[in-house]
């Protein structure tokens, strides 16, 4: 038998597999809009729901395909289905090609419109204009902690949070043309990229070329594009997107490296099983306040996931914090919690209640 009768079976078999596979799409995208119809004018996107369905495949799953793959898969499923209800639009921090924009493509699948903002700032206030419907913000790099402005705005801020994201970051060195080190006078990154690759940029580059922050990888690629005597550390979405060459790949120092991200909406988010709640707490001055900011948790054997202070703006040397918990606000254990800690506090902020991430 000849090979190409050797894959005739099976290629029929996919044929046929491929037709109910796209049967049953659509299947589920017309069950998708009679949802969306009985929603109304109401929020159409439910992150609860969306967490519970991609958990319940990746415990369904029996391969051979990984669990990531399947969970990847069903996530544009939704997200084309979602679409067919009404497609969302997400605003984020651009230009096209930045971390935050893969993060929320990630959350939301490529049927959502994503919308470039100059800064943090500007996304979130789209949103609040209800111009767009989330905003994805990064609030956290494993390897160089918070994002402060991000934290600064969630102090603020009218929106909820309704979910989070979590991608691994890769960085890369690019150039327009793969030209010696010695013809490199400037090189352009967001601070959090130099940062995050300082060890590989003292090792590689000559003291003479100048690091240059600006305002997002992305802008760093557009940057480097400009000028071959420049270079970008960004990553492989802004590398396409400019045509820079690959001139080092994976430069970032931690093998881990990982950034954190919040989707905030105008929506309050029910309990999906396994959920985070985010606080933003004032402390009173006075000895003892950090041990009562935290002892509530402990009492009611909460988990904190995170714990974050940042110099209040109202007042000199005072702080807020930023607190992450294990549970639902809407949990008992939570809700006691949270009165305790009432008790202690200046004031409490529930920034929002979320599915963990599950992608
Ligand atoms: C279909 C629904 O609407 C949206 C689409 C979902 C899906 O495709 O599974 C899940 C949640 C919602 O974001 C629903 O609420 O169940």
């Amino acid at each position: 038998m000849s090979d190409d009768s050797k894959l005739l079976p099976h290629r029929q078999a996919i044929d046929s597999i491929d037709k109910q596979i796209l049967d049953l799409m659509n299947e589920r995208a017309k069950h998708a809009r009679a949802i969306g119809e009985l929603k109304g004018t109401g929020v159409v996107y439910r992150p609860e729901r969306e967490a519970q369905v991609l958990r319940r495949i990746k415990d369904l799953n029996i391969g051979p395909l990984p669990d990531e793959a399947v969970a990847r898969l069903f996530r544009e499923i939704m997200s084309e289905c979602l679409a067919v209800e009404r497609p969302l639009t997400i605003a984020y921090l651009g230009p096209e090609g930045t971390f935050t924009q893969l993060a929320a493509m990630k959350h939301f699948g490529h049927a959502a419109h994503t919308v470039s903002c100059l800064t943090v700032d500007e996304s979130l206030r789209l949103v609040e204009a209800r111009q767009a419907d989330y905003v994805v913000a990064p609030v956290e790099n494993s390897t160089e902690g918070s994002v402060g402005r991000t934290l600064d705005l969630l102090v603020a801020t009218p929106l909820q949070a309704c979910g989070e994201v979590v991608l691994r970051i890769h960085h890369h060195f690019l150039r327009s043309q793969a030209v010696d080190f010695s013809e490199l006078d400037m090189v352009y990154a967001h601070a959090q990229a130099l940062a995050q690759c300082q060890h590989w940029l003292t090792k590689h580059l000559p003291d003479t070329v100048k690091r240059v922050a600006v305002s997002s990888n992305a802008e760093a690629a557009r940057l480097a594009a400009q000028n071959p005597r420049t270079a970008a550390i960004a990553s492989q979405a802004a590398a396409e997107i400019y045509a820079l060459n690959k001139i080092a790949s994976n430069i970032e120092d931690e093998p881990n490296n990982t950034t954190r991200f919040l989707v905030l909406g105008h929506q309050e988010t029910t309990p999906s099983g396994q959920d985070k709640t985010s606080l933003v707490v004032g402390a009173p001055h006075r000895v003892g306040s950090l041990h009562n900011i935290i002892a509530p948790f402990m009492q009611m054997g909460i988990s904190m996931t995170k714990f974050e202070s940042r110099p209040s703006k109202a007042n000199l040397w005072e702080y807020v914090f930023f607190i992450d918990i294990e549970g639902h606000v809407l949990d008992e254990k939570v809700q006691a919690a949270l009165t305790l800690l009432r008790e202690q506090a200046v004031f409490v902020k529930v920034v929002g209640a979320y599915p963990v991430a599950v992608l």
